[in-house]
């Protein structure tokens, strides 16, 4: 894991913005948010290569340690070795991952947490900064 935050309080409306630099050689990363590591409103996890994925977007969410189902976005804004930002909001319906290049893409809230107390980023993805807004 290259970042765990806990107590964040973040609130419906407020964005958390992830900005780095994905590995030259990078297979895949993950962003995680939600209550903690095990109840994860959203797993965002852009695969270059790994499952037997190649440049999908997977997302799901996990209720006490079990996956949800997963939802895969072909349209994919990202290069390896490309630097990027990611920025998440969310209300009690949806969460929206805004991308690069106006891409945004939604997921359900399938918590439906109020707040999101939890952030980690995993895997080929260095890390630059992190801004709550
Ligand atoms: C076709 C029947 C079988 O179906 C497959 O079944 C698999 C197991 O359930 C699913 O795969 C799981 O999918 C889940 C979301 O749903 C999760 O992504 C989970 O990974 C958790 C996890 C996170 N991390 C940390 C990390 C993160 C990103 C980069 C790195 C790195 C690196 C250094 N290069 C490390 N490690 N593991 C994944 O294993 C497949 O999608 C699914 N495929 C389909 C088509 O359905």
């Amino acid at each position: 894991c290259r970042l765990v935050a806990t107590h964040l309080n973040v609130q419906a409306g407020e964005c958390i913005k992830v900005k780095g630099k994905i590995l030259p050689e990078a297979k895949g990363f993950a962003v995680n948010v939600g209550k903690d590591r095990s109840n994860l409103v959203l797993h965002f996890n852009p695969r270059f290569d790994s499952h037997g994925d190649v440049n999908v977007i997977v997302c799901n969410s996990m209720e006490d340690g079990m996956w949800g189902t997963e939802e895969r976005e072909t349209d994919f804004p990202f290069q390896q070795g490309d630097k990027t930002e990611i920025c998440i909001s969310f209300d009690t319906a949806d969460l929206m991952v805004k991308l690069a290049g106006d891409k945004e893409i939604a997921f359900p809230n399938r918590l439906g947490l109020q707040n999101i107390e939890y952030l980690s980023v995993e895997g080929d993805f260095a890390i630059r900064a992190i801004k709550f807004s």
